[in-house]
């Protein structure tokens, strides 16, 4: 039975919500309480917000000047803010995160999104090129950007309205239609963004929510559409591979941010006081259930013994808890699904021989609590650079120590992956940070810091990690399509 005072949570299509075909009970992964039953979008309601979004192309959103749509980018990141609370509310009932770490991260960065992307495309000129023929002719080459078209936007549970917002800010600005497919763990903050949307002044059909699954479930209905003009991604490698697949005969383009694998190295010469509290944000920031979070930390052997002993003292200090409460620092894994897959990885690396420094179980945080997705904060040391452990994503509050003798085997060890997301270096020496940081087969490379985000830089993956770029003029670039026009002078 579900209590009345239950929300339910429905797709939002062509301006309103809509009823779905099924639905499913979203349980908090604190301690197992209902916070909400959703309704499971099928075929029709994909279709029909397909049609919806390519309705809105064909009207005055698909006439808008760059203006105009600025302007709505930052009347909705103002009505955000007005509703800040309401959207930590509903992200920490999704998710467990710290009350801070959802207000000063993921709601904050929301509103950031969106006013970043106003800022760039107002500012995005045209490429033009004034143009010489060796025979005397003149002409002049310019490059208008049009919108790609209906974008598939599907997003993952680990920072979901951060992660939503960073893709339909520049997509909206950029005069798109949107269909998101939001997690089926955090479907709250899609939902509410909808209502903020619609308030801001949006045109209806140009912000589509479906809620659902993925194979077999909207995602999939979704991104197999034939009338969507391009995905883009965040989420497990492998679903990136299902999607690439899915689009592949329609031929559409795909903006992927995947799964890393993430290096830190700490050399002898770093202040070790600002590594060891820089890596415990590192390792530990969001449960761990961050794309960036460093799972492996190669030490220069002079500093090994210090740097584990400052980490593990680290991990010791977390305070796992209800994300309202006083000096809480670590919420739960999403779902008790998400943690059996992280404790198959606590076993895995015991009968691989890891030394278990801290942490390496579940949990006893009191019947309260009991049937949650609790996972204690854990540090390996010990492990062979071919275990498992070392070459997948586990995605959770964990990390490998290892040590290292000279640069060149450390640059070696961190780049010894199918992932390359991004990669922290530790040192007080300008020069080998610059020289090491261009080394790693990265996208994100930070020296002396981690997750320190500039909106305009390039963001994304190579290998495992991603495809494409986003971020500033590079989500311009794919979610817009350039026609050239060439006047003979
Ligand atoms: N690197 C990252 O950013 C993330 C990695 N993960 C990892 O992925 C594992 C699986 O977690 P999931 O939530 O299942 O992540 P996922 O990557 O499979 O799901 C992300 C989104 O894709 C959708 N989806 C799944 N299969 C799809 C398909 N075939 N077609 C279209 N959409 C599809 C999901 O419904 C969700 O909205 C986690 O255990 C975690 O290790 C999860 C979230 C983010
Ligand atoms: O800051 C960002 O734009 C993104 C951060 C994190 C991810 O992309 C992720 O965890 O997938």
């Amino acid at each position: 039975m579900v209590n009345e005072s239950v929300r339910r949570l429905q797709s939002f299509v062509d301006g309103a919500y809509i009823d779905g075909v099924s639905s499913w009970e979203k349980r908090s992964p604190v301690d197992g309480s209902l916070v909400a039953v959703v309704e499971e979008a099928g075929a029709e309601q994909v279709d029909a917000a397909v049609a919806a979004a390519r309705r809105a192309l064909e009207g005055p959103w698909g006439r808008s000047s760059v203006a105009e749509r600025a302007a709505l980018m930052r009347r909705i990141a103002d009505r955000i803010e007005a509703r800040f609370d309401d959207f930590v509310a509903a992200e920490i009932g999704d998710t467990g995160k710290p009350l801070k770490q959802a207000r000063e991260l993921d709601v904050a960065r929301a509103v950031v999104n969106f006013r970043s992307f106003a800022d760039t495309v107002s500012a995005t000129g045209l490429d033009s090129f004034l143009t010489e023929l060796a025979d005397g002719r003149r002409a002049l080459n310019y490059a208008v950007p049009r919108p790609l078209g209906v974008v598939a936007v599907v997003v993952p549970w680990n920072l979901p309205l951060l992660l939503l917002t960073w893709k339909v800010a520049p997509a909206l600005a950029c005069g798109n239609a949107v269909i998101v497919k939001p997690s089926e763990e955090t479907p709250s903050t899609a939902t509410l963004l909808a209502e903020v949307i619609a308030e801001a002044g949006a045109p209806a059909g140009i912000y589509n929510v479906l809620h659902g699954f993925g194979p077999g479930s909207a995602g999939e209905m979704l991104t197999t559409h034939p009338d969507i003009d391009g995905v883009t991604f965040t989420g497990e490698s492998a679903t990136g591979a299902a999607i690439m697949r899915g689009v592949a005969p329609y031929v559409r383009p795909v903006s992927f941010e995947l799964g890393g694998k993430n290096a830190a190295l700490v050399f002898a010469d770093a202040d070790l006081e600002k590594a060891v509290a820089g890596l415990g944000r590192s390792i530990f920031t969001n449960t761990g259930q961050v794309c960036l979070c460093t799972e492996r930390v190669y030490i220069q052997r002079p500093v090994y013994d210090e740097v584990v002993a400052g980490l593990v003292e680290h991990a010791r200090g977390l305070r796992l808890g209800r994300p309202e409460a006083e000096g809480t620092t670590t919420g739960p894994l999403i779902s008790r699904e998400h943690r059996a897959k992280v404790h198959g990885y606590l076993d895995l690396a015991r009968e691989d021989g890891a030394d278990v420094l801290v942490g390496g179980g579940i949990p006893d945080l009191g019947a309260d609590l009991a049937d949650g997705a609790w996972i204690e904060p854990t540090l390996w040391a010990g492990l062979d650079h071919s275990s498992r452990v070392l070459r997948e994503e586990v995605f959770g509050p964990v990390a490998a120590l290892m040590p290292f003798d000279s640069e060149d085997e450390a640059v070696k060890l961190a780049n010894d992956s199918r992932y390359g997301l991004a990669a922290a270096t530790w040192t007080s020496d300008l020069e080998r940070g610059h020289r090491v940081a261009q080394q790693m087969r990265v996208g994100m490379s930070w020296v002396n810091t981690w997750y320190l985000r500039d909106l305009r830089s390039p963001f994304g993956g190579v290998g495992l990690s991603g495809i494409g770029r986003e971020g500033g003029t590079h989500s311009m670039h794919f979610y817009t399509e350039p026609t050239n026009v060439c006047v003979q002078l």
